[in-house]
């Protein structure tokens, strides 16, 4: 399996002095082609740090992060964007949409930032609405939308420009239950038709099986747990 994304020895410390904060201790990880991760731990254990962290949006206090056996440590703020706009997908709570672009619009911008040409923006275009059935949305308005269907577009969004890696930070917490399980459901599909790696933030221990691999965080510390501790329900405590 080819390796997109790793850290290595990646600590995070907040504050100074005597207010230190230590929310990451010595994280080691290696997310490979395809694969999908679920991150959780306890509010404020460092989850969105961590995704930040793998986003190039924020710096580790000490530590590696590799994107294609590549370091980016060193990057400079505008090779870091342009990082950010080829090889990242990002997905928040709220889509994010810009409300005065219809849905079309607001997907070929990623397509623009990236450098795609108009010919791979529409025929992207055109393939990812019809594969998250968002055909009848493209030239609706954000505010027209429900918020499903807002989160539909952000996957969408977030894999317009064939980016090995999606992240996403608690992409259902706005949604019920059963729209939010749909959405993480087609999040997962179609990252992997993609073979992107995908790491997804949540507090809903109900979506822990969907994933391939369950990453938590507590006192700063990360381990993995395996399904088979979730089948037998020896690990299921909300998060
Ligand atoms: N910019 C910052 N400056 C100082 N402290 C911060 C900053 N960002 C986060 N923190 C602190 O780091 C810790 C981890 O925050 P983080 O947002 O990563 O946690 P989380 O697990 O995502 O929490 P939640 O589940 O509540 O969203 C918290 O104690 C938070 O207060």
């Amino acid at each position: 399996m080819k390796s997109i994304l790793t850290c290595q020895g990646i600590t995070k410390s907040y504050g100074s002095g005597d207010i230190i904060e230590n929310v990451l201790k010595q994280v080691d990880l290696e997310f490979f082609e395809g694969q999908a991760s679920v991150l959780i731990g306890p509010s404020g254990s460092g989850k969105t740090t961590l995704l930040s962290i793998l986003g190039c949006l924020l710096a580790p206090s000490e530590g590696q992060l590799l994107i294609a056996d590549q370091s980016v440590n060193f990057f400079d703020k505008s090779s870091l964007t342009e990082v950010r706009r080829q090889k990242l997908g990002f997905i928040f709570q709220h889509a994010q949409l810009l409300p005065f672009l219809t849905i079309e619009e607001n997907l070929a911008i990623v397509g623009r930032n990236a450098g795609m040409n108009d010919a791979d923006i529409k025929q992207r275009l055109d393939n990812l609405l019809q594969r998250l059935e968002l055909q009848a949305m493209r030239y609706k308005h954000p505010n027209q939308l429900s918020g499903g269907q807002r989160q539909r577009v952000a996957i969408a969004r977030a894999l317009l420009h064939r980016p090995s890696i999606v992240l996403a930070d608690e992409p259902t917490a706005a949604l019920d239950w059963l729209t939010g399980k749909t959405v993480v459901e087609l999040l997962l599909e179609q990252a992997r038709l993609e073979k992107a790696v995908l790491v997804v933030v949540t507090h809903d221990t109900r979506m822990l099986p969907l994933f391939d691999r369950i990453l938590s965080i507590a006192d700063g510390l990360l381990s993995e747990q395996q399904q088979t501790a979730i089948a037998d329900n020896t690990f299921y405590t909300q998060t």
